[in-house]
């Protein structure tokens, strides 16, 4: 695991002023989520409200329920056997519990995209990784496909380095420009909500600085739950952070408050270090 970094680098000047009166609605309200592997407790009575257009982090020690959280927003366990969720994730506007057995999965997955930690194209051309999901929902037209196609490209800020190479393989492209291609393909189905899963993990500084950008300019249209072992980039690209230990939410509030004035020692404790 990475470890994470110390405290006294965080530069949190050019952020929004904290958000203790924000007006944003609530996308996502979770109510005293409990999840189980079988016998394994992972995730304990956990319970936040996610605003809408607002930049998320989950933070918290390698184990701590991060990945099983931001999982349990697009069904991800439903296959896994012996997997058991109790509580509620209510999806708003409408206030629907996502992980209710009798909603749909791919429906709340249309809804809800995500993106993983290792950039996995499809062995596909670029053109066709992005047009994927919009053919599944039966989206044939050229024109259609052609022009939804260029809008996911653009919003991952990937066109003008793919747009002559649309049909060639999606391999050929560097690591971070496979990420980017990735969150085009997830925002091609017009989802609301993203989930980004140490999304930058597996790359440079220069690209994960283009991905920390582009999360950035999302926000502006969409709500975005990122999980980060990367205390910089929490703090760099979050609205609200969320630290996570043992399965429990111990801490949860605007970025800026959490990384200057932790009300938890454990907090304390994680972001400058000491533990991790
Ligand atoms: N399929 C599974 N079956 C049983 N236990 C699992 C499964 N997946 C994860 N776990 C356990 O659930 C706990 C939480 O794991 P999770 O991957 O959510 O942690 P995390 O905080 O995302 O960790 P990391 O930062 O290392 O990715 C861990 O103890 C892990 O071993």
């Amino acid at each position: 695991m990475e470890q994470p970094t110390t405290m006294p680098a965080l530069d949190l000047s050019g952020r929004a002023p904290a958000q203790a009166q924000d007006d944003a609605p609530p996308k996502v309200e979770v109510r005293d989520l409990n999840f189980h592997y079988g016998e394994f407790h992972a995730l304990r009575g956990v319970s936040m409200v996610i605003r809408e257009r607002r930049v998320t982090a989950l933070i918290g020690a390698s184990g701590c329920g991060k990945s099983t959280f931001l999982r349990c927003f697009n069904r991800m366990h439903d296959l896994v056997e012996g997997a058991r969720y109790e509580g509620e994730i209510r999806l708003f506007p409408d206030d629907i519990n996502i992980i209710d057995r009798r909603v749909d999965p791919i429906t709340v997955r249309m809804r809800i995209g995500m993106v993983f930690q290792k950039p996995n194209p499809f062995p596909k051309s670029i053109y066709e990784n992005v047009a994927y999901g919009l053919r599944i929902r039966g989206i044939s037209r050229r024109r259609v496909l052609d022009e939804r196609v260029e809008r996911a490209l653009r919003q991952a800020a990937l066109w003008d380095e793919v747009k002559d190479r649309l049909h060639r393989s999606a391999f050929d492209l560097s690591g971070g420009q496979q990420q980017r291609l990735c969150i085009a393909r997830a925002l091609a189905t017009e989802p609301e909500m993203l989930l980004l899963d140490e999304p930058t993990s597996a790359l440079d500084p220069i690209a994960t600085a283009s991905i920390e950008e582009l999360v950035t300019e999302l926000r502006e249209r969409l709500t975005i739950l990122i999980v980060t072992h990367n205390m910089q980039q929490a703090a760099r690209v979050s609205d609200y952070t969320a630290f996570m230990h043992l399965g429990e939410l111990v801490e949860f509030g605007p970025t800026e408050e959490i990384f200057t004035r932790p009300r938890e020692k454990r907090t304390e404790d994680y972001i400058t270090g000491r533990f991790g």
